[in-house]
C-alpha cells in the first residue's frame, strides 16, 4: 500500500443538535435488557474501582489502524490519555462513554482533524496500514480521501445531489466516469432509488435522513479505506435512524467503519467491536461487542453499560 496521499477536499466539522437518544427499534435480546435497565443514574463512581485496562489484541494482520500511546491534551487539560488499541479491517468498531470522555477527540485523531484546533497536542502514534499519520510527509488532506468522515448533523453543500456526491472526485482530478461513481456511492448509500430522478435537485431539499445518506455517499464516492461516523443518527428520526444502522452494516462489507455513538442499543446492534472510554479520557475496554455488553471484565464498564452512571 502507498504511502503518498492524494490530495482531496477537507470537510468542515458541523458541531450538531441532538443528545444521542434518538433510538430506532430496539433488537429484543437480552443486551437490550441489561442496556433498558438503565432507570437508575444516581450512582457516582468510585475512585477505588478497579480500572485496569482490557483491550482486546487485534493483530497486525487484521488491524488498518493502531493507536500506540496516543494522547491529547488541549491546552493543559488531558482529554486522551494513552490509548493503546488496534482496530480491525472491514468491521464495524463502535465508540461509547459519557459525555466528555474523549470520543470525538479519539475519533478525529484518526484522519487529523484535531489539526484544526489550536489547543489541541497529539502524542504517542497513531498508524494506518503501518504509516505514522503525523508523520511530515503525510498530507492530512490527502489522507482524508482515505479516511472519509461523517458527522452528526447532516451536512450536504448548497449544491445539487449529483455537485455533492461527484464533490470530492472532482477535487481529486478523477478522469473516469463520475456520473458512474455518483450512482455507484448513491448505491451504496441506500439512497439511490429515491434521487435517481432528481439528481440536479438541491440536496437540501431532502429529508434530515436522506441528506444523512447523502453525505455518507459523498463520504464515499472518492472510495475510502476507513469511514468514520461521529453520531451520524443521532438528529435522525428513528425512521430514518433504522435506515442508516442497515447502511452502516452493509458499508462494512467493503469499508472500516467507526462509529461514536450515546446510543448504546445502536452500538450493540451495529458494531462488531465496542471500546469503551470512561470519564478523565480513559480507554477502559475494547473487545468483541457481545462480550462487552453480556460480559464486561471492569466493573465500571458493567455499571456504565447498566445505566448506574453515565
Ligand atoms: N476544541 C476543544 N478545545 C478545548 N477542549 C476541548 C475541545 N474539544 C473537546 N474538548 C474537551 O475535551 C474533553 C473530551 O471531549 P470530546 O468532545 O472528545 O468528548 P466526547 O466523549 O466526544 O463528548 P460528547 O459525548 O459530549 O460529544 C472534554 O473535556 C472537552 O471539554
Amino acid at each position: 500500500m502507498s504511502d503518498s496521499y492524494h490530495v482531496h477536499e477537507t470537510d468542515s466539522e458541523e458541531s450538531g443538535a441532538g443528545d444521542g437518544e434518538t433510538d430506532a427499534e430496539g433488537t429484543g435480546s437480552a443486551v437490550d435488557e441489561r442496556i433498558e435497565d438503565r432507570e437508575d443514574s444516581s450512582v457516582t463512581p468510585s475512585d477505588d474501582e478497579d480500572l485496569t485496562p482490557s483491550i482486546q489484541e487485534v493483530p497486525d494482520s487484521r488491524a488498518v489502524i493502531r493507536a500506540e500511546e496516543l494522547s491529547v491534551h488541549y491546552g493543559e487539560e488531558e482529554a486522551l490519555q494513552p490509548v493503546t488499541m488496534g482496530i480491525p479491517e472491514r468491521e464495524v468498531t463502535a465508540i461509547i462513554g459519557p459525555s466528555g470522555c474523549g470520543k470525538s477527540t479519539f475519533l478525529r485523531c484518526i484522519n487529523r482533524m484535531n489539526d484544526m484546533i489550536d489547543a489541541a497536542r497529539v502524542e504517542g502514534s497513531l498508524r494506518f496500514r503501518g504509516k505514522d499519520v503525523y508523520d511530515e510527509d503525510v498530507d492530512p488532506v490527502a489522507l482524508r480521501r482515505r479516511i472519509g468522515i461523517v458527522f452528526q448533523k447532516p451536512n450536504p453543500f448548497p449544491k445539487s445531489i449529483r455537485e455533492n456526491v461527484a464533490y470530492g472526485l472532482n477535487i481529486q482530478g478523477y478522469d473516469g466516469d463520475v456520473d458512474a461513481r455518483v450512482e455507484e456511492a448513491l448505491r451504496n448509500a441506500a439512497l439511490w432509488d429515491e434521487v435517481k430522478d432528481q439528481l440536479d435537485s438541491s440536496g437540501l431539499d431532502l429529508s434530515g435522513g436522506q441528506q444523512q445518506r447523502l453525505c455518507i455517499a459523498r463520504a464515499i464516492a472518492p472510495d475510502p479505506e476507513v469511514v468514520l461516523m461521529d453520531e451520524p443518527a443521532s438528529a435522525l428520526d428513528p425512521v430514518a435512524t433504522a435506515k442508516v444502522e442497515d447502511l452502516i452494516a452493509d458499508l462494512s462489507e467493503q469499508y472500516t467503519v467507526i462509529i461514536v455513538t450515546h446510543n448504546m442499543q445502536q452500538a450493540a446492534r451495529i458494531s462488531d467491536k465496542t471500546a469503551v472510554f470512561l470519564t478523565g479520557g480513559q480507554l477502559v475496554e475494547f473487545g468483541d461487542t457481545n462480550r462487552i455488553f453480556e460480559n464486561p471484565e471492569n466493573q465500571r464498564v458493567e455499571d456504565y453499560i447498566t445505566g448506574k452512571f453515565g
